[in-house]
């Protein structure tokens, strides 16, 4: 049944308008490599936090404020290094409208022109012809998040009101565990969240190409690493090559058997914590237009472990997966160097899902690593530890927030959204339900096939813009609901 519109088309025509000046804005975050992993580019992402309250100063917020969140814990090669602010700011205060929490990250993962990149990652590319801007962070999340600030400017210029009070939470770790963000949110639940009626993250992704969603699901994530060393230094493999015990060759027999090659996790215990598929749950996964052809398209390859729909969907978003990222240490440049590595540290993560815990997850990923570790005989040594970890998050989407997205969505898009969980994790997405008391909503902005976290990242020009419009219709019908 189609819902009653709301007369939005000066909002969305302004939106229309203000295309250029939305990416240039778009195109200046991009250029601030703020890449919250490399501990070298961390006053970079301090420039990003400044930059984003500059631009909320400018567009008329108030009481905006740089949260300092003291040192980062270890694991960390510098002790002294600052964790990144949170910006805060708040648009209107009038008690008579609901106030609406939106998070964003600033922050992003690595990227280098020779992952190979076909343009300078950290440069806005623009190709019109093709709808598309390329760019680390154009989708995740530096265009959502500015999709908020162009919500709000779109007002500005029409003099049009702002229906909500609108409070803003970026953060500069959420690529790198949203460290320190949990206790912000829980030392101000009751002083700066006071009053929020509901909480709106734009940071997931569409899971094709043509047909908008919302997401009312994330699985959770655990990083860990495994160091291993051996020699005091890096050696000549002629020299000392079977002479002395490489660690390289212990890490690459401990990561062999963390995951089988169709994805199984090997660690014992830790799919016995899964929740059973429930029967009603079976059901939720026909009507959802996705395919393996999709997927192939998105991943740019035919390498897919399961080839219908339903067995793609359940691995992405309720069953754990193990993905091993790289080895700390490796040579790993062109050319041949014959060197033995003096220490290596393997990275690799878990994504998480109902009803693992995340403590015991530990213990048996801990203790199974140093098992296969003692099984080697090896004279090197092992430290594997948790760098940091996420929860997972399921939430009840049928409430005023999803409800008033979905005719936003409907508006802009012309077509009902899905309703979607997501693969991915937003840490921190489980602490604003818990400690504010509201409803959490995913509203994504860009596309399954973005290259989020990969080379060539983009969004769609069309994305990008009818996503401003899509976040400024919710908070319209949101503030009716
Ligand atoms: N767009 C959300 C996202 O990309 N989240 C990251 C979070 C994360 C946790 N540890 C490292 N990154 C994700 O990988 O899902
Ligand atoms: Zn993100
Ligand atoms: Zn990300």
């Amino acid at each position: 049944m189609s819902h009653e519109k709301l007369p939005l088309e000066a909002f969305f025509n302004k939106i229309e308008e203000l295309k250029p000046k939305f990416i240039e804005r778009l195109s200046k975050a991009v250029s601030i490599p703020s890449v919250s992993g490399d501990e070298t580019l961390r006053p970079q992402v301090v420039e990003m936090a400044h930059f984003l309250s500059g631009e909320l100063k400018n567009l008329g917020f108030h009481d905006i404020q740089l949260r300092e969140l003291g040192v980062q814990p270890p694991p960390v090669s510098d002790p002294n290094l600052k964790l990144p602010p949170i910006v805060l700011g708040r648009y209107g205060s009038d008690p008579k409208k609901k106030t609406v929490l939106v998070y964003g990250h600033y922050d992003v993962q690595p990227a280098l022109k020779e992952d190979g990149w076909a343009t300078d990652p950290f440069k806005l590319t623009v190709d019109e012809s093709n709808d598309v801007v390329y760019g680390r962070g154009s989708t995740d999340d530096k265009g959502p998040v500015l999709g908020w600030l162009n919500v709000v400017e779109a007002h500005n210029e029409l003099k049009l009101e702002l229906p909500v009070n609108l409070v803003v939470c970026f953060e500069g770790m959420e690529e790198s565990g949203s460290l320190g963000l949990d206790d912000l949110i829980a030392k101000e639940a009751k002083q700066y969240f006071a009053g929020i009626d509901t909480t709106c993250i734009s940071d997931n992704y569409w899971l094709g190409t043509k047909k908008p969603v919302l997401t009312y699901g994330l699985r959770g994530v655990s990083y860990y690493q495994v160091a291993i060393s051996g020699p005091g230094a890096d050696l000549h493999s002629g020299i000392f090559g079977g002479v002395v015990a490489e660690p390289m060759t212990d890490l690459v027999k401990v990561l062999s058997e963390l995951v089988d090659t169709n994805g199984n996790i090997l660690i014992p215990g830790v799919n016995e914590m899964v929740a059973p598929v429930t029967d009603k749950e079976e059901g939720l996964y026909d009507p959802i237009d996705f395919s393996v052809e999709e997927l192939n398209a998105a991943a740019g390859s035919e390498t897919a472990l399961y080839q219908n729909k339903k067995d793609i969907l359940k691995h992405r978003w309720r069953y754990p997966s193990l993905s091993v990222h790289g080895i700390e240490g490796a040579f790993s440049g062109a050319g041949a160097k014959t060197v033995i590595p003096a220490k290596v540290i393997g990275k690799f993560s878990i994504r998480t899902v109902p009803d693992m815990d995340p403590r015991k997850l530990d213990e048996l990923v801990i203790g199974y690593v140093e098992k296969v570790f003692a099984k080697l005989n090896s004279p090197n040594t092992l430290k594997a530890e948790l760098v940091h970890d996420g929860n997972y998050w399921v939430s009840d989407p049928f409430n005023d927030s999803f409800t008033a997205a979905a005719k936003a969505t409907e508006d802009v898009w012309n077509i009902k959204p899905d309703f979607t969980r997501e693969g991915g994790s937003i840490p921190i997405t489980l602490t604003f339900e818990k400690e504010l008391g509201t409803g959490v909503l995913l509203l994504p902005m860009g596309r399954g096939d973005d290259g989020a976290h990969s080379i060539n990242e983009k969004i769609n020009i069309s994305n990008y813009i009818n996503g401003c419009k899509t976040l400024g219709a919710y908070l319209h019908y949101y503030s009716k609901a």
